[in-house]
């Protein structure tokens, strides 16, 4: 029975690399697949992983048709076995229930890939259809880490060096950013909810308040 798998997980936690891991086991064995991305950061119609591993992929831009695509591939005689879909959670909602179709109508295992909630700790819309509509959905068996050692649940965003919880829900951007420009940093809840980043807990360590006193 085809499935639609929804791995999910903070950013930088191996998403991606599963992805191209899937896809090539499975390219392997002779079948084929379709990668739909959309927006990573190595540019359009690209799947890239941290591990420097990069594939071709079928950008989904706002508006097209995931279903009608496939449709429309096996019709003219393309051989389609499975879809890997990376960066799901900037999909609308209507591509997940058009993944879902996929899944049930053309019989196609669909393996989707995406960070749950955005820097503010709020649900991507196309991340929540598809807490809606999976029919599994998967923690990575990696886990990301916060600066304090315990397992990172959340995606913090940084501007000038500083955490964020206002602003646009969609920023294309990485972890590990130069401090001036826009980054990402996964931390655990506790730290998320105190704008705890490692920069703001190395600063608190330094700051004269906190040093041991010494009397001679
Ligand atoms: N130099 C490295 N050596 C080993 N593993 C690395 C290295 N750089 C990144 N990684 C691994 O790659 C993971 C990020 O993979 P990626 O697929 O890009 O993540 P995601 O798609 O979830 O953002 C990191 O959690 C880490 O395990
Ligand atoms: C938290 C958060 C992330 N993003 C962007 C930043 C990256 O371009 C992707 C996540 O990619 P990854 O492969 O999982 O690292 O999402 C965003 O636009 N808004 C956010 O709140």
């Amino acid at each position: 029975m085809a499935e639609l798998v929804f791995f999910s997980g903070t950013m930088d936690c191996g998403k991606s690399t599963l992805a191209l891991q899937i896809g090539h086991n499975r390219s392997a064995r002779g079948l084929q697949g379709v990668i739909f991305t959309r927006d990573d950061r190595a540019g359009e119609g690209k799947l890239s992983s941290r591990l420097g591993l990069v594939t071709d992929a079928v950008e989904a831009t706002a508006g097209m048709d995931l279903y009608g695509y496939l449709v429309e591939q096996m019709t003219h005689g393309g051989k389609v076995d499975y879809v890997i879909v990376d960066e799901a959670q900037f999909l609308a909602p209507e591509q997940i229930d058009q993944l879902a179709r996929i899944v049930d109508d053309l019989a196609l295992d669909v393996f989707a890939f995406g960070i749950t909630t955005d820097f503010r700790t709020k649900l991507f819309p196309g991340s929540q259809r598809l807490l809606e509509l999976a029919d599994r959905i998967e923690a990575l068996q990696v886990e990301a880490m916060c600066w304090c050692g315990a397992r990172a649940t959340h995606n913090a965003r940084t501007v000038g060096g500083e955490m964020v919880v206002e602003g646009e829900q969609v920023v294309v951007g990485d972890v590990a950013m130069p401090a001036e420009e826009v980054g990402y940093e996964v931390l655990c809840r506790r730290h998320h909810r105190k704008r705890m980043t490692s920069a703001a807990a190395r600063a608190a360590a330094l700051s004269p308040d906190v040093l041991p006193v010494t009397t001679d």
